[in-house]
């Protein structure tokens, strides 16, 4: 670290203006004017980067302009922007957040660029700083949430982890949590942590984390100093030391969720009505995400699933077969289709009405799921056709399955009226995959042995190419 008029004389550019009176002008200064090399060394800070952020010039000498950013990826992203020798534009205005020497976070106003020398070499950078009012941090914040939320091409968890980084970063909080609670387990949906010492699916007991009072309060509250606080002995301290804490419960659709915290092993300073109607907000956006996210998976299993008896459609089944043929290429293991049609169906429908059918087809799905294996899985392909695709499965295997269904079915009544039931048989048709066989060609031996076994008599099992 030198004082300003060495540095100054160290930065070519500079020998046209008197390094004196630059030093006279920086020391008045209320903003902080950092000047570093061309390699991003810090070479000079006026008293007010010392007043702002809290370090003696000792501390910043043999230190890169690094050491005040709040988040690494944004001394990179500059670099790659302003803080090269090529740069194009010289001073440029712009907000960013800067850490101090106690790890409390603030957003500034900088004005910043290249220094360059007579003959248009770059020498150095220089850049002046000043703190946002309070307000203006909110507001940065808040156009940040917008563009978040507005952003099309983000889908829920990603704006939700979008979200995280954002209040990790006004708050000054490192580690960021979106839980689900289920009874007393809080379980880590999202989070961002600077060691990645947490990952989604952790679970923890909810009396050992912090977020067991926001949930009691059911509001937004923090914790600035735990150390000297009234919970000094709480399991989340003496296990994790988290000196901060904010969270917020999350509610979606009227009940609680989970919860949205930041913390910190350090502690901050104390937490402003402010900062609490912010977590409110944060929590508040993150549950109509997760709201978002529950009605996506709640259509897209809606478009897979067979209104009637639950089973996966056509197409969801259709993509089961695809994943598995792939996946049986890849792996040498066999897999078989079954395909399974109820005989004289119509005589059902025919006879009790088409009530009475519907209720044969849903214990029909009942029995197909009752005797499946945990990795196979049954669709309704249409009407009373019936597909089971069976992983991990030769001909012997699906024949095996053919049969206990078979049997089943035949010392089953099935229901189709008050105090009338009755037995339906069943033809099948088995194949297994073979190595020339495309999706289509499996379906289309699949459904040719099913017609066999139809033609046949029904009530009975045909295997393709036997
Ligand atoms: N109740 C009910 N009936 C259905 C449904 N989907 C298709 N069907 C009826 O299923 C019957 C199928 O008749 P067919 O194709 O002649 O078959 P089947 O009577 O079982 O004769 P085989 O298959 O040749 O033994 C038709 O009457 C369809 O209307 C449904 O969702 N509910």
């Amino acid at each position: 670290m030198f004082p300003a008029t060495d540095a100054m004389s160290r930065l070519p550019g500079l020998t046209s203006v008197s390094p004196s009176l630059l030093e006279d002008i920086f020391n008045q200064l209320p903003e902080a004017v950092v000047v570093a090399d061309k390699d991003r060394y810090v070479v000079y800070v006026n008293p007010a980067t010392q007043r702002l952020f809290g370090y003696d010039q000792s501390d910043l000498a043999g230190q890169r302009t690094a050491i005040f950013y709040a988040d690494p990826h944004d001394f990179d992203d500059q670099g790659e922007r302003r803080y090269n020798p090529s740069a194009e534009s010289g001073m440029d205005n712009y907000r960013m957040s800067y850490r101090c020497a106690d790890g409390t976070v603030f957003l500034a106003h900088t004005c910043g660029g290249v220094i360059r020398d007579p003959s248009g070499e770059t020498c150095g950078y220089i850049a002046l700083v000043r703190p946002a009012r309070p307000a203006e941090k909110s507001i940065d914040t808040l156009q940040r949430l917008h563009a978040i939320s507005a952003n099309p091409n983000m889908d829920s968890d990603a704006r939700i982890d979008a979200i995280l980084a954002l209040g990790a970063r006004h708050f000054g909080l490192p580690v960021a949590i979106q839980s689900r609670i289920d009874g007393e387990v809080y379980v880590v949906e999202h989070c961002v942590s600077p060691d990645d010492g947490l990952s989604p699916g952790a679970g923890f007991e909810l009396p050992g984390t912090y977020c067991v009072h926001t949930l009691k309060a059911n509001r937004p509250i923090g914790f600035h100093h735990t150390a000297h606080s009234e919970i000094h002995n709480h399991p989340c301290y003496l296990n994790f030391g988290l000196e901060s804490y904010i969270g917020s419960p999350i509610q979606v659709e009227g009940r609680v969720y989970g919860t949205l915290n930041f913390s910190s092993p350090d502690p901050c300073r104390p937490f402003s009505q402010d900062d609490l109607i912010f977590m409110q907000l944060l929590a508040d956006t993150v549950g109509h995400e997760i709201h978002e996210r529950q009605m996506r998976d709640r259509l897209s299993a809606l478009a897979r699933t067979d209104e009637l008896t639950g089973l996966a459609n056509r197409r969801a089944i259709t993509e089961v077969l695809e994943w598995q043929v792939a996946h049986s290429r890849r792996s040498g293991l066999p897999l078989c289709v079954l395909s399974l049609d109820l005989d004289y169906f119509k005589r059902i429908n025919d006879t009790w009405g088409h009530a009475a059918g519907d209720k044969v087809l849903r214990a029909f799905a009942a029995i197909l799921l009752g005797s499946r294996r945990e990795v196979d899985r049954c669709g309704r392909f249409g009407g009373e056709e019936f597909i089971v695709v069976l992983p991990d499965t030769g001909l012997s295997g699906g024949r095996a399955v053919a049969r206990r269904l078979r049997d089943t079915m035949a010392v089953t009544p099935l229901s189709v009226s008050d105090g009338e039931s009755v037995t339906v048989t069943l033809s099948a048709g088995l194949a297994e995959l073979g190595p020339d066989d495309t999706l289509e060609s499996l379906l289309h031996r699949v459904d040719a042995a099913l017609y066999e076994a139809k033609n046949g008599g029904r009530d009975r099992l045909c295997v393709a190419g036997e």
